[in-house]
């Protein structure tokens, strides 16, 4: 089978890991490349093990150099480049009146910027190697709609599905798709944190913020990594290859648009 190679952000750990052990299951070669470099040695490790073939790369996204390097080292050790998933984010709690300039710098370095610079680097190493390719940026249901005590990291998922749908229109000439999925509830350490944060501000124990935003899921669960990984997998496979430019729900029916 001919080599594919797929670079995933944020996949030491939570939707970026479940991508890359998916994508690896798929046949992909994995760069698993996080900030954290010991939790995408972890996710590499259990992939090689597994009989795929993976490497661990320690980025940070909000650094555009680091992003470009990372990516050539990944074309270079898996021996081509088809795939980008711009999955890292980060999502503090932000009450509109407790904004600060560092948080909005902060969020949107990483949720912003992350998958501009992450798109930038993906399109130099598909042209490098002569063909076209995937990127697939991480959105969220609260790119869709506003979230009740989350304005920065909401209006950060909305730019990324304006990217989605502006990089899709500029790249389609060079044979590059640009798509985006949308989480709802996942159980992730990031959860798991905006759980606790919006607990607390509501004076309840943890578990209330997660109580309160189920009330709005459709098939009445939370979803696990693994959901969403699938549909990346589908994004990420040639069965998209008709599509561009859009945002896919995964939400559990969160949200209806
Ligand atoms: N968990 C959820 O309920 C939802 C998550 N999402 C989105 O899915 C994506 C993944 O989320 P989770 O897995 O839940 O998050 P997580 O917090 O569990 O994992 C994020 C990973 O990104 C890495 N990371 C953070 N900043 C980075 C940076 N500057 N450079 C490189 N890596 C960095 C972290 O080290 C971590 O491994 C995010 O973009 C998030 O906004 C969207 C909807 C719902
Ligand atoms: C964190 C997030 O994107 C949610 C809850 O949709």
């Amino acid at each position: 089978m001919k080599n594919r190679v797929a670079f995933v952000t944020g996949a030491g750990q939570g939707i970026g890991a479940a991508i890359a052990l998916r994508l690896a299951k798929d046949g992909f070669s994995v760069a698993i490349a996080d900030f954290n470099l010991e939790t995408a040695q972890h996710v590499a490790d259990e992939i090689v093990t597994s009989g795929g073939k993976a490497i661990a790369l320690q980025v940070d996204v909000t650094q555009r150099d680091n992003v470009f390097h990372a990516v050539e080292e990944a074309r270079h050790a898996l021996g081509d480049f088809n795939v980008i998933v711009n999955n890292a984010g980060i999502a503090p709690s932000t009450p509109i009146t407790d904004i600060t300039e560092e948080i909005v710098d902060k969020v949107y370095n990483v949720n912003v910027k992350g998958v501009i610079w992450g798109m930038q680097a993906a399109i130099s190493a598909f042209s490098a190697e002569n063909h076209g390719g995937k990127i697939i940026n991480a959105c969220s249901q609260a790119g869709h709609v506003g979230n009740p005590e989350l304005a920065v990291y909401s209006s950060s998922k909305f730019a990324v599905r304006g990217l989605t749908q502006t990089a899709a229109k500029d790249l389609a000439s060079k044979g590059i798709t640009v798509n985006a999925f949308c989480p709802g509830i996942v159980k992730t350490p990031m959860w798991e944190s905006i759980d606790r944060q919006i607990s607390q501000a509501a004076g309840k124990p943890a578990g209330f913020g997660t109580q309160e935003f189920a009330k709005r899921i459709t098939l009445g669960r939370l979803s696990e990594p693994e959901d969403v990984a699938a549909c990346v997998a589908f994004l990420a496979g040639p069965d998209s290859d008709y599509m561009t430019g859009q945002s896919l729900l995964i939400d559990g029916g969160m949200v209806f648009n």
